[in-house]
């Protein structure tokens, strides 16, 4: 089985013990499930830099990026920094994340934050919104095509933006919908981490002008960027770079500063 396939399963499961202890109806009295989210698409469409900030303690990748810092602290970092939003893990297994870190940086910014998490159940979006998120993330590499009509038109329906996630024609052509908002292309394989920004660049044509385009890992240098933009990519997603460094927020402005010179 693969990583993906493994995620997965284990999501399946976690889910079915999540529901039993916190109901719907928990979620739904959380003070944030009112709360008026904040558009990601439109701080990307409006932007120079683009630039989406990840929290990312480990992965199955690199196993561990940094577990010493206070996610209150990076998601302060991020925002003044000056980056369009901020992607927050809340896998526990993999990625060392949780709900609780999506909560704790919404208490502490106001920008746009994206629940970074294998979503498969109509719950979890729920659990995002009730938890301060304000886009959520769908892959379509586990989902079918019907999966992401449902999910994106539910999370539509609750307020939250949608950014869908492909690494391959196949996966792209599946997934157009209108009920999505970013289009993005993960430069990483999930299958095999083989990690190239080519593949953003080849997909790029093939993504309809109405998505936002969103360029997802791998990416550590302002020049990568720029190249990425001259395909129409509007949104950078990063982690790594950042959150290896002790201080994320001040690796984010250094970067968005020399890329606003370039
Ligand atoms: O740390 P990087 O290489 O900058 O990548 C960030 C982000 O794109 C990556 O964490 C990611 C992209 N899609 C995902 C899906 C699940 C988990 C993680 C991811």
């Amino acid at each position: 089985m693969n990583i993906l396939d493994k995620i997965i399963a284990d999501k399946h499961k976690e889910l079915v013990l999540k529901k039993l202890v916190v109901p719907v109806s928990q979620l739904e009295q959380s003070a944030l499930f009112e709360r008026e989210t904040v558009s990601l698409a439109e701080k990307l469409r409006s932007s120079k830099t683009g630039i989406i900030a990840e929290h990312k303690r480990r992965s199955p990748s690199k196993s561990i990026i940094n577990q010493g810092l206070n996610v209150e602290d990076v998601a302060k970092g991020y925002e003044d920094a000056g980056i369009s939003g901020m992607s927050v893990l809340t896998d526990g297994k993999y990625f060392g994340g949780s709900l609780d870190d999506l909560l704790y940086a919404r208490a502490a910014v106001k920008m746009p934050l994206l629940r970074k998490e294998f979503i498969i159940d109509e719950y979890q979006l729920l659990e995002a919104k009730a938890h301060g998120a304000d886009v959520i993330l769908l892959i379509a590499a586990v989902l079918e095509r019907e999966e992401i009509k449902r999910l994106s038109e539910f999370a539509k329906s609750i307020g939250l933006e949608v950014l869908l996630e492909v690494h391959n024609e196949e996966e792209l052509q599946k997934s157009i919908m209108p009920s999505l908002d970013m289009l993005g292309v993960n430069n990483r394989n999930l299958k095999t981490f083989e990690v190239s920004t080519d593949i953003s660049k080849e997909l790029s044509g093939k993504i309809p002008e109405d998505f936002v385009k969103v360029s997802e890992s791998g990416i550590s240098s302002v020049e990568a960027i720029k190249d990425l933009q001259q395909f129409g990519y509007k949104g950078f997603l990063i982690g790594e770079n950042f959150m290896k460094t002790n201080n994320p927020g001040k690796a984010a402005a250094e970067f968005v500063k020399t890329l606003n010179k370039l």
